[in-house]
């Protein structure tokens, strides 16, 4: 999971100070210190841990945290404001051309992610967005690049423009931007060629593409999980290019997250997106704000809902709080449920972002198996229509047939249909609860 080192040990820290109701300077010298170590470990650039560490001391021992009612909550919203400038404050938005299309130039090592990454920028905008890209194949030394590319833009149903490896990349970019023109395609977006090694004749080329092009945007795509090589290669590229933005990838397998603590305050340019996985929907825009409070381990409420609105059919999800309203959920709509969950993505990236979910206890290695939500899908699908719908007909005898023909155990069988009948006890009281405060329902299940 993204940040998980890091988080796991901010986390402890921050848990010690947050209850008191003094805070000495001694307290926070300790508390700033096991932060310091802590980002070290992430291979934070260990200068913007110096200074990231001066600000928070400063602020901590202020007037804004002694003279608050609550300084131990405050210390530690010093500590995410601060967190949230590193990592550039305010989300960094893609640009818009005045005169269509918008020409972003993708730019990278081998191996960074820049092809795949072309695809989901172009998914991303087609998606959220309502755009409608070109994609360019510009690696004209890889054919194996430009048949990448021509796979993605079949897979997403995209046009993609490409010469072959015969044609020189600035002649490939200014013939796609015209054919561009012609089809009203109002985004461009270029994959240039990577090499192992920043190297001359590469941002040669890129500065020849980028002088006659002349891209609104270029991305630099660095592969988080490198640390602070990623840092460096920043560094390189924007020197010579003067990038617009970073496209962080792999933050999925990234447990320390010391490039995306350290790229923006070593180049500062902005983090505009992060991958975070291999499939083509895994790209999210960055928000510094709510990295931070995933980081600190208080979730991500709104990508949360955010997802849920993307992934979760919003007829469904009506119909859904009917029956919990009128108490008429039943296993199948369990099923249908879950389904849904499952298209939001891997579970555990999912449970980051639910406040204080990483802290109940069991949930992290118990409740977040992947495997378990096969179980308890095979389960359902041994019952029959009937017990779906009314499970208290299920007896002894009928569990432990479920349970052998779901290929499980009659103790999972009990489990499940006890959780269900707890889960339908609680609907019920917060049904009650909310008619008694506003006379009607409104009870919205999680996740919706
Ligand atoms: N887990 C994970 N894998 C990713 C992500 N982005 C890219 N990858 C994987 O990284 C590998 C390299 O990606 P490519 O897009 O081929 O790399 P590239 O930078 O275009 O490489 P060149 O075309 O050689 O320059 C592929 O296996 C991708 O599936 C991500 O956000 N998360």
């Amino acid at each position: 999971m993204a940040f998980e080192g890091l988080a796991d040990r901010l986390q402890g820290t921050i848990k010690k100070i947050t209850g008191k109701g003094k805070v000495s300077e001694q307290d926070v010298k300790e508390m700033t210190r096991e932060v310091r170590l802590a980002l070290l470990e992430a291979d934070v650039n260990f200068k913007v841990v110096k200074q990231l560490i001066a600000r928070i001391k400063e602020r901590a021992v202020g007037q804004e945290v002694m003279e608050s009612l609550t300084p131990g909550q405050q210390v530690i919203k010093v500590v995410k404001d601060e967190l949230t400038n590193l990592m550039g404050g305010e989300q960094s938005k893609i640009a818009v051309a005045d005169r269509p299309p918008t020409v972003i130039m993708m730019v990278g090592l081998q191996g960074a992610g820049k092809t795949t990454t072309t695809g989901k920028l172009a998914n991303h905008l087609r998606k959220k967005h309502n755009r409608n890209p070109l994609l360019v194949a510009c690696d004209v030394y890889r054919p194996a690049a430009i048949k990448q590319l021509e796979t993605l833009g079949t897979q997403l149903d995209m046009p993609v423009f490409s010469l072959g490896i015969e044609a020189n990349p600035v002649d490939i970019a200014n013939q796609a931007i015209a054919k561009a023109k012609e089809d009203h395609n109002d985004y461009v977006i270029i994959d240039t060629a990577g090499r192992l090694h920043v190297d001359e004749n590469l941002m040669e080329e890129l500065q020849q593409i980028k002088t006659d092009v002349k891209p609104d945007e270029i991305f630099l795509v660095v592969d988080s999980m490198t640390g602070q090589d990623a840092v460096n290669v920043a560094e390189s590229f924007n020197e010579q290019l003067d990038i617009t933005g970073v496209v962080l990838t792999k933050l999925d397998g990234d447990t320390r997250g010391g490039a995306a603590l350290s790229i923006k305050a070593v180049t500062d340019k902005p983090i505009k997106f992060a991958g975070m996985g291999e499939k083509l929907d895994q790209l999210e825009a960055f928000h510094p704000e709510r990295m931070a409070s995933r980081i600190l381990g208080m979730g991500d409420v709104l990508s949360l809902i955010e997802k849920a609105q993307t992934n979760v059919d919003e007829k469904q999800a009506k119909e859904l709080e009917e029956k919990m309203r009128t108490m008429s959920f039943t296993f199948d709509d369990f099923l249908e449920q879950m389904g849904q969950v499952r298209q939001m993505g891997p579970l555990d990236d999912l449970m980051a972002m639910i406040p204080g979910a990483n802290k109940m206890k069991g949930l992290k290695n118990a409740q977040l198996d992947e495997s378990q939500l096969t179980e308890v899908e095979a389960i359902i699908q041994s019952m029959t229509k009937k017990e779906r719908q009314d499970p208290a007909i299920i007896n002894g005898s009928r569990r432990k047939r479920i349970a052998k023909g779901s290929g499980t155990s009659v103790a999972a069988v009990n489990r499940l249909l006890k959780q269900f009948s707890e889960m339908k006890k609680m609907m019920k009281q917060m049904t009650n609860m909310q008619k008694g405060k506003k006379g009607k329902g409104g009870f919205k299940f999680p996740f919706m």
